[in-house]
């Protein structure tokens, strides 16, 4: 089946300009190592640039979990330091949102409740505009009094990803959220998150186990292997089967 994809849809190697408005992120020497098995992240050098979209690969234990939970601030470096816009980042922060695997969606909450959750401090008027529109991006208007348990799989991802916007992050961070759904239905969400990043200008970093959906998606890839920075590439300079020997070889 061939799919064809409007001009905001192309894969992001398709698009060389940095837009310029998500959060830069840089990474200078960060290291994370777990106690004596010293395995973990780093010391690792990287610069995402605002509104970069980056995938991040690599084999089970290489550290991509290690790698997000920096970004989220639910670690902190043991060396090194990591920035985003520009400031160090000491933990979690208001500008940055994670989207996990598995929809965490509160089941008690309509879907508007599970995608206003997190923006109390927001005017009433505003927050119910944010919540309409970030349904609207993932193709969920009309979804607000609907319970979690009453949508599939990839709809509950779709709303944990307009949670997520709704927050208007700078920077988004997505680990494997894709990976638990149908090849259909990841497809169609993979190309949705092309539009939400190309319409929302936000610095998307991806992390996914699938390398043809790493070359798909990012304008750059980055690979790793044993916690360290393996291979760093524009997507369209690479293939498959020269990612796979990176991670092999
Ligand atoms: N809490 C922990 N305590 C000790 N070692 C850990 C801990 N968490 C992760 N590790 C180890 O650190 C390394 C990197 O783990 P990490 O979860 O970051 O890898 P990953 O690439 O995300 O793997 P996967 O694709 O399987 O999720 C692995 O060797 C793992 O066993």
């Amino acid at each position: 089946m061939t799919i064809t994809l409007s001009q905001n849809r192309q894969p992001a190697s398709e698009h060389t300009a940095q837009r310029g408005l998500g959060a830069s992120l840089t990474l200078d020497g960060v290291t994370y190592r777990y106690g004596k098995s010293g395995a973990g992240l780093g010391p690792a050098d990287l610069h995402v640039a605002a509104g970069e979209f980056l995938c991040v690969v690599g084999p089970s234990g290489s550290g991509k979990s290690t790698l997000l939970s920096l970004l989220a601030g639910f670690l902190r470096p043991q060396q090194g330091q990591i920035r985003l816009g520009g400031e160090a980042l000491r933990g979690p922060h208001p500008n940055l949102t994670l989207v996990q695997q598995e929809p965490a969606l509160f089941p008690w909450l309509t879907v508007g409740g599970n995608v206003a959750f997190g923006l109390s401090k927001v005017p009433r008027a505003e927050r119910t505009a944010r919540v309409q529109d970030a349904l609207k991006q993932v193709g969920l208007s009309g979804y607000e009094s609907r319970r979690p348990h009453e949508l599939s799989g990839g709809q509950r991802q779709r709303v944990s990803i307009a949670r997520a916007l709704a927050t208007k992050p700078g920077l988004l961070l997505l680990d494997e959220p894709f990976s638990a759904l149908d090849v259909q239905t990841r497809t169609g969400l993979a190309d949705e998150l092309l539009g939400i990043w190309w319409e929302q200008k936000v610095t998307v970093v991806f992390v996914t186990h699938h390398l043809d959906e790493a070359l798909h998606l990012g304008q750059r890839v980055v690979a790793l292997k044993g916690g360290l920075v393996a291979l760093d590439a524009p997507a369209k300079s690479l293939s498959v089967p020269e990612l796979r020997r990176a991670l092999e070889g």
